[in-house]
Parts: structure tokens; C-alpha cells; sequence
């Protein structure tokens, strides 16, 4: 393709043979035509070449990951799985941004003990994600178009605003956690941990960063999935819901409880089986050409892992297009292993890569499922949402999937019903231990300047706009929503891609959060987005890539429009 020899790999055995058994020459990357310093700059260990850096970085990563397993990642996945749980009691249809919220601000207490940096790192990781993907930059296919200009490129001049950013906070993260061990207020945190053993901060900065980038968007997919998979398996909804009250007698689902429900486990295997979140893995590269079953793969080829091919295979996976978690838990399939109270697991799992570059991520998916999808089996019936006006099951897709490296389900409707007023009752309770400490975390956090982001974390500039300014909004949200201060940003380039809208809202009468606004003019979201102007619908289009990042998919009115701000 464009001069590079690509290889696809769909069998899990040759990907074994090749990238784990010969990885002295399989463990390099192929540059990436958006990104062309990628495996040299340091900056993203999971896309650097096979260098020196690499391999200390590695290491670095992979200690700080078994530091933390060890302590049961502090008890952070539960304590934000509890807010997740309240958030989708309180308003399902907006699961989209809680299983993000989740996810990045469990992420962001792992690497730097506080969930403040959460909304900027989802902003600058989906920047990373369109960057590097295939589908996100021209230059990724047509690889030529690297070499247009940084002032002519619009791919260049979006990557350079977005690292911008993504370097102050994560300096900024640092630094605030420099400032809480001085205070001996810090809670445990991978930055930490390096800052106490007296490691290299400013590496650890990128490893750690590039850990919390790696989490904050990845792991949401097989929660969406989950759902995806409920609605079209009840059956499976049932079972594992019979398990978790059966063994736990009502409790919701707490990681030391793994051992005792298998079921569960199977179902966070086969979630992630049924619909990788990296259906076409990270590539390597090869180094020295190589023969292989009587092909011949010249050094320099790019080998793909087809994590989605891996994943179809019918002699490992009979019936593979069924979402059957029993292919885990039953001695049957071949899939099975036993010790039940050990497996399944996602150690060593195929869709976590291979060899010498498999993920280190694993300890931090594992909880995070384990709680996501045991919370939410524990708590709701999931299932399709019922049309009231033919009084039939609305349409669900079964595998409409966002394009970019990491994939996503696109938004689909469905109803989650409390199992019982009990369980909402006590899914209150623990989320007002968790709003407990968010207050404290937001007192602590109002001093601290987040690389001039904003006091709510909400991205303050970004070189890609050229102008800006401030208007008033309300947002209809059945009339008890606040209006609050939102900023407004025009683009002169329209082919600069960037934020049109940011902003935060609250409830005046306490009905839902303060939630923070992004809306974008265009990317590949789905998420429809109104402006209206005076009372008349001005403009429509999908927000961008990141979605609405507020709780609400609302109408927003513009109440007031300073003289330098024009629509276009
Ligand atoms: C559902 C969630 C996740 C999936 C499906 C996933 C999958 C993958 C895959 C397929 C690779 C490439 C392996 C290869 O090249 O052979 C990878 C690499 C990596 N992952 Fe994950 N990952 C997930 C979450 C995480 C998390 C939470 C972390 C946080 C530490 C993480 C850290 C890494 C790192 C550091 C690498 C690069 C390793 C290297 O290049 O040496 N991942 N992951």
C-alpha cells in the first residue's frame, strides 16, 4: 500500500508464532505518517520503536502498574463505580458521558490522585486517537501528505494545538501532585509512587501520561458493549444477575468477591471476545526480513494482529458471532480452564496484543469491568427501550461501530430499570460517601491553577481558534436549569477543527450536577447538536468527535451574543 508491505494476521497462532516467539525482530512500530517522530519522541511509549527509551519506559510502566494492583489501584475503580452507578439511575439516556466519566476520572486518580484533570484528558486523548488513527488523518493513508507544510497542513496545526495542551496538564498534574506530598496530602497515585522512590519525574511524566491516556478512553468501550450485548442477550443479563444475588445475597459486586463469581468474569471476557475495543490491534514492525510458512516478509513490513479476525475463529470460538459466555464456564468449549475461581481471566488474553508489547493495562480493565458490569447487573434490567406509540422494542443495532482505532457502539436506545427500591436506595448511600470526598477534591483542587484550564478543568484556549468571546445560554432541560456563563470561540478557518462552545451548567433546584459543555462543528460524533439564535433554529450539525460532553443532548438558546461573534 503507498509503498509499505502490510501484513494481516487473523489467526491467534501465527500471531503468536511471529510476534511472541520470534519478538527479537517483531517488536518494533511503523511510523505513524500524522505522527512521523512517534517512535522516537518518548512521548507515547505504547507507539515508540524498539529503542532504549522504549524498554525503560516499559519497565517503568509495568512497575508502577503491579505498585498499584497491589494495593487494589487504591480502591479508586470502586469508588467512582459507585458515582456511575448514581449517574445512571439519575439519567440513562446520557450513559454515554457517564461511562466516560467513569473511565477517565478512575484513570486520572490512578495516575495522579485526583479525578480534576478527567474532562481535559478525555478532550486531548480523542485528539491523539484522531491523530494516529487510519480513519481520523488523510496523512495516515495517503502518507505524502506528511509532508505538506506545517502552515498548509490542517492535520499539523490540530496535532500541534492539541500536544500544546496535552503538555500543560500534564505538567500541571504533576505539579499539583509535587505540591500535595509537600503538604503530606497526597493520595496515592502512580506520580506519587515514582516522586517517593525518587524516580525521573519528568519521564515518568510522559509513561504516566501516556498510562492515563491509555485508560481514559479504551475501557469504555465493553461497558457500552455490555449494554449492547444485554439487549440483545437477556438471557445472559439474567444468569449473571442469578449469580450475583445468589452468592452475594443482595450486596453489589466488590472486587474481593472476583474468586467467587466466574460468571461475571465470563462476561467481561466475552463482552471484549464478542466486540474487541481494538478490532484492528496496534501494529508492529518487523526488522529483518523473515520467512514465515513459505512467505516472505520483508524488514520494514507493517504486521497487523486483526484482533476482530482472532476473535472469529470457529475452532476456538464455535459459533463465534454469539455473544455466549458460557464458552468460559462450561467444559465443553475449548476455551474452558479451570480453576473456575481463577478463571476466566484477561491475563494473556489475545486482545490484549502480543509478545514483547502486550499491554500493560490489564490489572486496571480487569477491576474496571469487573465493577462496571457487576454494578450495573446488580443494580438495573437492561433492555431495549419500548416504542410508545406502536408499543413495540425500539431498534437496537448489533454492530454499528465508531471507525477510529479504538471502537466504540454507536449510541443506541434502551431503558435500564432499578432492580429495586432498595438497591437505589443503597446505590444513594455510597454515592454520597463518593460526592463526600468530590467536595473535599474540589476545595483542595480550587486554589490550584490546572495549566490555566479552568477552574473545572474545561479547556481554556487552543491555538486552533483565532478569535473569541462570551455569551449567556439557558439550556432546556425542563425548565430548572441554570443558566450559566459559556464561552464561545469562532473559527475563521472552517477547515481548523476545534471547540465552537464550552461551558458548564448546573441545576438551580439540585436535579442533576454541575456538568461541563463541549460542543464541536464537526468530526465524526454522532451526537446532533441545536443552536438556536433568538428563538430560531440558526444552525444544526453533529458535535464533534468528543460528543456533547455534558450530561444533556439539550437545546441550547443563545440569550446574548457579543458584537465579535458571528455565526458562519
Ligand atoms: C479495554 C481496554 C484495553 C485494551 C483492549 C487494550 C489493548 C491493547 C493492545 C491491543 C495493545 C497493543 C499490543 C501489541 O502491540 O501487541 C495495547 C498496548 C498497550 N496498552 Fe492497552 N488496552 C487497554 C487498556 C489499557 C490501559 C487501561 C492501560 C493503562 C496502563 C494500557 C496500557 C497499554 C500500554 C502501555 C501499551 C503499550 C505496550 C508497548 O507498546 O510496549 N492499556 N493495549
Amino acid at each position: 500500500m503507498f509503498g509499505t508491505v502490510h501484513v494481516w494476521i487473523s489467526s491467534e497462532q501465527v500471531a503468536h508464532d511471529l510476534l511472541a516467539k520470534r519478538a527479537t525482530i517483531y517488536s518494533d512500530r511503523p511510523t505513524i505518517p500524522n505522527l512521523p517522530d512517534n517512535r522516537t519522541s518518548g512521548e507515547y511509549l505504547a507507539l515508540l520503536g524498539r529503542t532504549e527509551t522504549w524498554k525503560r519506559q516499559r519497565r517503568l510502566c509495568s512497575h508502577l502498574m503491579h505498585t498499584s494492583a497491589l494495593s487494589s489501584l487504591h480502591g479508586y475503580p470502586s469508588l467512582e463505580r459507585d458515582r456511575f452507578l448514581h449517574q445512571m439511575a439519575a439519567d440513562p439516556p446520557s450513559y454515554l458521558e457517564w461511562v466516560e466519566q467513569f473511565t477517565s476520572r478512575t484513570v486520572s486518580r490512578l495516575a495522579w490522585g485526583t479525578p480534576h484533570p478527567a474532562q481535559v484528558l478525555r478532550h486531548t486523548t480523542f485528539g491523539l486517537l484522531e491523530t494516529i488513527s487510519p480513519s481520523g488523518a488523510l496523512p495516515n493513508i495517503l502518507s505524502f501528505l506528511r509532508h505538506v507544510p506545517a502552515w498548509a497542513s490542517p492535520w499539523k496545526k490540530k496535532e500541534g494545538a492539541r500536544k500544546a495542551l496535552e503538555e500543560r496538564l500534564f505538567r500541571a498534574n504533576v505539579g499539583f501532585v509535587e505540591e500535595r506530598v509537600g503538604r503530606g496530602e497526597a493520595g496515592g497515585s502512580f506520580i506519587r509512587t515514582v516522586m517517593e522512590e525518587g524516580g525521573d519525574v519528568d519521564e515518568a511524566r510522559r509513561v504516566v501520561g501516556l498510562m492515563a491516556i491509555a485508560g481514559a478512553l479504551t475501557i469504555g468501550s465493553p461497558i457500552q458493549s455490555y449494554l449492547l450485548a444485554v439487549c440483545h442477550y437477556p438471557e445472559w443479563q439474567r444468569k449473571l444477575q442469578d449469580e450475583i444475588d445468589g452468592v452475594l445475597g443482595g450486596g453489589c459486586p466488590q472486587w474481593e468477591d472476583r474468586e467467587r463469581l466466574p460468571t461475571l468474569r465470563a462476561v467481561v471476557k466475552e463482552v471484549i471476545r464478542w466486540r474487541p475495543p481494538v478490532p484492528t490491534g496496534i501494529p508492529h514492525a518487523v526488522e529483518k526480513d523473515d520467512v514465515y510458512n513459505g512467505y516472505f516478509i520483508p524488514a520494514g513490513a507493517t504486521i497487523h494482529a486483526l484482533e476482530w479476525g482472532i476473535t472469529r475463529d470457529e475452532t476456538m470460538y464455535p459459533d463465534p458471532e454469539a455473544f455466549n459466555p458460557g464458552r468460559w464456564l462450561d467444559s465443553a468449549y475449548p476455551t474452558y480452564r479451570e480453576p473456575l475461581t481463577q478463571y476466566p481471566n484477561l491475563a494473556g488474553f489475545s486482545q490484549f496484543g502480543f509478545g514483547r508489547r502486550t499491554c500493560q493495562g490489564i490489572p486496571i480493565v480487569e477491576q474496571d469491568l469487573f465493577l462496571a458490569m457487576g454494578g450495573l447487573a446488580w443494580a438495573f434490567d437492561i433492555c431495549k427501550k419500548r416504542d410508545p406509540a406502536t408499543g413495540r422494542d425500539m431498534f437496537v443495532h448489533w454492530n454499528d461501530y465508531t471507525p477510529l482505532l479504538i471502537a466504540k457502539p454507536t449510541k443506541f436506545p434502551f431503558d435500564a430499570h432499578p432492580r429495586s427500591d432498595d438497591k437505589m436506595a443503597r446505590v444513594r448511600e455510597r454515592y454520597e460517601v463518593a460526592r463526600a470526598l468530590e467536595e473535599r477534591e474540589r476545595e483542595e483542587a480550587e486554589g490550584y491553577e490546572f495549566a490555566d484550564l479552568g477552574p473545572e478543568g474545561v479547556v481554556d484556549d487552543d491555538v486552533s481558534r483565532q478569535s473569541g468571546g462570551v455569551f449567556q445560554v439557558e439550556e432546556d432541560k425542563g425548565g430548572v436549569g441554570e443558566a450559566k456563563q459559556f464561552d464561545a470561540e469562532e473559527e475563521s478557518d472552517p477547515d481548523v477543527p476545534g471547540l465552537l462552545y464550552r461551558g458548564s451548567s448546573a441545576s438551580s433546584e439540585g436535579s442533576w450536577p454541575e456538568t461541563e459543555w463541549e460542543y464541536g462543528r464537526w468530526g465524526s460524533g454522532s451526537a446532533p447538536c441545536v443552536v438556536s439564535l433568538d428563538g430560531g433554529v440558526a444552525g444544526e450539525w453533529k458535535a464533534d468527535g468528543l460528543g456533547v460532553k455534558g450530561k444533556h443532548e439539550p437545546e441550547v438558546r443563545v440569550l446574548d451574543i457579543p458584537g465579535s461573534w458571528r455565526w458562519d
